[in-house]
């Protein structure tokens, strides 16, 4: 590990108990927080979260100032869920119509950033299963105290449910397959990082709308990578969280989701300059799966998209950005 690594790794990882709420709460002085989950068809478990947010950090603890769901083209009661337990909810496509509609996790965030007004920024995802608001005063907590941090990232054990078994430290498959080597490769300054794709994180506003966004999963990878070129290692930081159990797509959905960040990795490499290619890669990915004695090929686009930083939006940076609320109370 590179000498800087190890530095970092032992001055800028700090664990939730480093940061209690009432602390956390008296060092928020005149900030202004936003909660924002992207959340696609997590009906089963966005309400609970919404819910304890709601309860423990706006109502018993008057911490978080904005709270915000972005109903990423759900198909089932995601938006009902969310409002009824007290957040805002956004509709993805609802959001900057003229400058087109994506798809992906990435858009979902960006169109959240853009909806929400609060200096500091935290990112939680909508499927957790065993949410606690730790998770928000953990990463709120290294940038309320230190001015010179920009972005802190979650990171913990994930154990992966596997039906009726529970294998501890096995989730982060794409994680561990993919995404650890990639920055192990080209970007080992980085490799302090326990959780590069952790979807809870929390970064300062100011920072975060001077980056893109990669519309689909390759956006945390995207933000790791632009951040440290934006703001350097020394201003990025990562809390040990505890826990993370989550809901866990198929093994072909996770291959696509590798198929992103592999193209998102592709995409930086070819703007450092560190990765000439005459051609670019190949946007379709054949999978299979059986079909009696035949072998069925599945289609599908593994494209990269990204959104601007925001500060590029002429409507964002007015301050004129109407922004729809559906099912809000
Ligand atoms: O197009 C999308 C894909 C995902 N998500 C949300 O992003 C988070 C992480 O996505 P997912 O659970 O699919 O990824 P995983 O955690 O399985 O890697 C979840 O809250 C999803 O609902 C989203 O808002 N829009
Ligand atoms: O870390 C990973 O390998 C993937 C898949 O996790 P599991 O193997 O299902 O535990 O999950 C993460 O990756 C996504 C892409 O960056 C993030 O958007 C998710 O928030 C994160 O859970």
């Amino acid at each position: 590990m590179l000498p800087d690594v190890s530095r970092w790794l032992r001055t800028r990882t700090s664990r939730t108990a480093d940061w209690p709420p009432d602390a956390v709460l008296a060092a928020k002085r005149d900030h202004r927080i936003s909660v924002i989950l992207p959340a696609r068809d997590e009906e089963p478990t966005v309400g609970q979260i919404v819910g304890r947010i709601r309860r423990d950090l706006q109502e018993r603890l008057p911490l978080v100032d904005e709270l915000v769901v972005v109903d990423s083209r759900s198909h089932d009661a995601t938006a009902r869920v969310a409002a009824a337990a007290g957040a805002h909810v956004v509709d993805q496509d609802g959001m900057l119509r003229g400058y087109g509609a994506m798809t992906g996790k990435g858009e979902a965030l960006w169109k959240g950033l853009a909806a929400t007004t609060g200096d500091l920024v935290v990112f939680v995802d909508a499927d957790l299963r065993d949410f606690d608001p730790h998770f928000v005063t953990g990463l709120l907590g290294p940038l309320l105290a230190d001015p010179s941090l920009a972005y802190v990232k979650g990171c913990y054990d994930r154990p992966l449910a596997d039906g009726p078994t529970t294998r501890p430290h096995s989730g982060g498959r794409v994680t561990e397959l993919v995404a650890r080597p990639l920055i192990n490769l080209y970007w080992p300054e980085l490799a302090g990082f326990v959780q590069p794709l952790a979807g809870e994180y929390a970064g300062r506003r100011a920072v975060l709308e001077r980056v893109p966004f990669v519309t689909g999963y390759g956006v945390e990878l995207g933000l790791l990578v632009d951040l440290l070129h934006l703001a350097g290692l020394t201003a990025l930081a990562q809390v040990d969280l505890g826990v993370r159990v989550h809901s866990h797509q198929p093994t072909d959905a996770l291959g696509r989701m590798a198929g992103h960040i592999m193209l998102t990795a592709w995409s930086r490499l070819q703007r450092e300059g560190r990765l000439v290619s005459a051609d670019r890669p190949g946007e379709l990915m054949v999978q299979f799966h059986r079909a009696g004695h035949v072998w069925r090929p599945r289609e599908s686009r593994v494209d990269v998209h990204e959104r601007p930083p925001l500060i590029t939006i002429p409507e964002y940076t007015a301050g004129s950005l109407p922004v729809p609320q559906r099912g809000s109370r």
